[in-house]
């Protein structure tokens, strides 16, 4: 388990609530180069500690570390761990003094190092020092999961700790195939992965992957396991279904009762608001002039008829590459537009319009099926419906909606490779009430 600064670790942190699945991970994981193995929080908080048990008797020799996150009560965490067969075990940075005294104490007792992980590192400036004075084997640099949502990573902070410290740093949070040689290069002694290989669809490849880009010293590039900020969201969203959108904001719920004009449909851009009456025809065609290309035209003529969009309306959207409309009201033209492959989500589509008077606004909030509508909110719509993703807090709603959608791809491939269903995969049982 020695560690210097020349050879840099790679630990496969399986952060699963099912011991079955972290299982088959960690075996691939070893098969590809993974060096440690720790047994996630979210695996101890559901199996407790017979998975540290459990997989220490299936990997006799391995390095295996106990991310406990201890808060309190530092002695007896840390021998419970030491007893099912760590060899590290974790102890938070933002934890009280004592308690953090008293893992390294109790490490030294039980023949185990601690790891002092320092999640929400904005503060622990000088404070390092103080952690490897008391006696830590490690120190984590670690952007939680929840704050790389929002755009962070632990490079800068990294750079900072090492220093300032002689004992090993180890790093995670968002660690992947393209920014692992960052963590290197600021000097991580142990480099902690999770979703990148836990979520991968091969874990073996995905190890040796990042295991040969730490040893070259070189990105490899990758699309799934990393976040975006405002930049990337659209080439984002264009990977996502409204489903892992809605899964990744809590089952946020979407517009309601509107439908698309044909299938396999995928509507992304920037909301211009309309807010008009019905029939009338005016704000729809002044809002083509005003919306910029990719932008989304959200229409509410009150959800009833004549129709306020058409084949002339939609021929004008296309000139100025708006990406398309969604209507709380009626349009016509139906057949005319499905040949031009623009995409209209709409209530109603009948013959009749109405006629240009004038009235309403455009980009003001709107409602439409009780879903708000600001101006400038990002509007995804596919064959499942359409979801409002409000701009300001786009990078973490599309995030999180990646989230989901590699969890589902490494579950997709459970069940396609073991011949299991998702039942069996996720131990559906298991998670119903008690
Ligand atoms: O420790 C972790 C997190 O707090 C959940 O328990 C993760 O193992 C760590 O963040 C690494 O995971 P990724 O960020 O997915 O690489």
């Amino acid at each position: 388990m020695s560690v210097n600064r020349m050879t840099v670790i790679l630990q496969v942190a399986l952060d699963f609530v099912d011991l079955h699945r972290a299982v088959k991970v960690a075996e691939a994981a070893i098969e590809g180069g993974a060096d440690w193995l720790e047994i996630g929080t979210p695996l101890i908080k559901s199996e407790g500690m017979n998975a540290v048990r459990h997989l220490r008797k299936l990997f006799p020799g391995r390095t295996l570390i106990a991310d406990m996150k201890t808060m309190d009560a530092g002695r007896a965490e840390m021998e419970i761990a030491a007893k099912a067969g760590a060899n590290i075990a974790v102890v938070m940075g933002n934890a009280p003094v004592s308690t953090i005294r008293e893992c390294i104490q109790a490490g030294k007792n039980y023949g185990i190092k601690i790891c002092v992980d320092c999640i929400d590192s904005s503060n622990i400036g000088d404070y390092v020092a103080d952690i490897e004075k008391w006696g830590a084997d490690f120190i984590a640099v670690h952007t939680a999961i929840d704050d790389q949502m929002y755009g962070k990573t632990p490079f800068d902070t990294l750079r900072h700790v090492c220093s300032k410290v002689k004992i090993p740093v180890a790093v995670a949070g968002g660690i992947n195939s393209e920014n692992v040689v960052d963590a290197v290069n600021a000097g991580a002694s142990v480099v902690i992965v999770g979703g990148y290989i836990s979520k991968s669809k091969d874990v073996k490849i995905a190890t040796e992957t990042i295991k040969n880009a730490m040893r070259e010293n070189r990105r490899v590039s990758t699309t799934l396991f990393k976040r975006v900020t405002s930049e990337g969201i659209r080439e984002t969203l264009n990977r996502l279904s409204t489903a892992n959108i809605s899964d990744g904001s809590h089952r946020a719920e979407g517009i309601t009762g509107l439908y698309p004009i044909y299938s396999d449909i995928k509507l992304i851009g920037n909301a211009i608001t309309v807010r008009t009456y019905p029939g009338d025809w005016a704000k729809p065609v002044e809002a083509i002039d005003i919306a910029k290309e990719g932008d989304v035209i959200v229409i509410d003529a009150g959800g009833v008829g004549p129709a306020v969009w058409g084949e002339l309306a939609t021929h004008s959207a296309l000139q100025k590459k708006i990406s398309g409309v969604v209507i709380n009201g009626a349009m016509r033209d139906l057949a005319e537009v499905r040949k031009l492959n623009f995409p209209i989500f709409t209530k109603i589509a009948m013959p009749t319009a109405g006629e240009p008077k004038g009235f309403g606004e455009i980009n003001i909030p709107i409602s439409i099926s009780g879903i708000h509508i600001n101006p400038g909110d990002w509007i995804v719509g596919d064959d499942d419906g359409l979801m409002v993703i409000p701009a300001l807090e786009a990078n973490a709603w599309v995030n999180y909606g990646m989230d989901c959608l590699e969890k589902e791809n490494r579950i997709r491939e459970e069940i396609l490779s073991e011949k299991s269903s998702l039942g069996k995969v996720i131990d559906v049982l298991k998670w119903e009430r008690q």
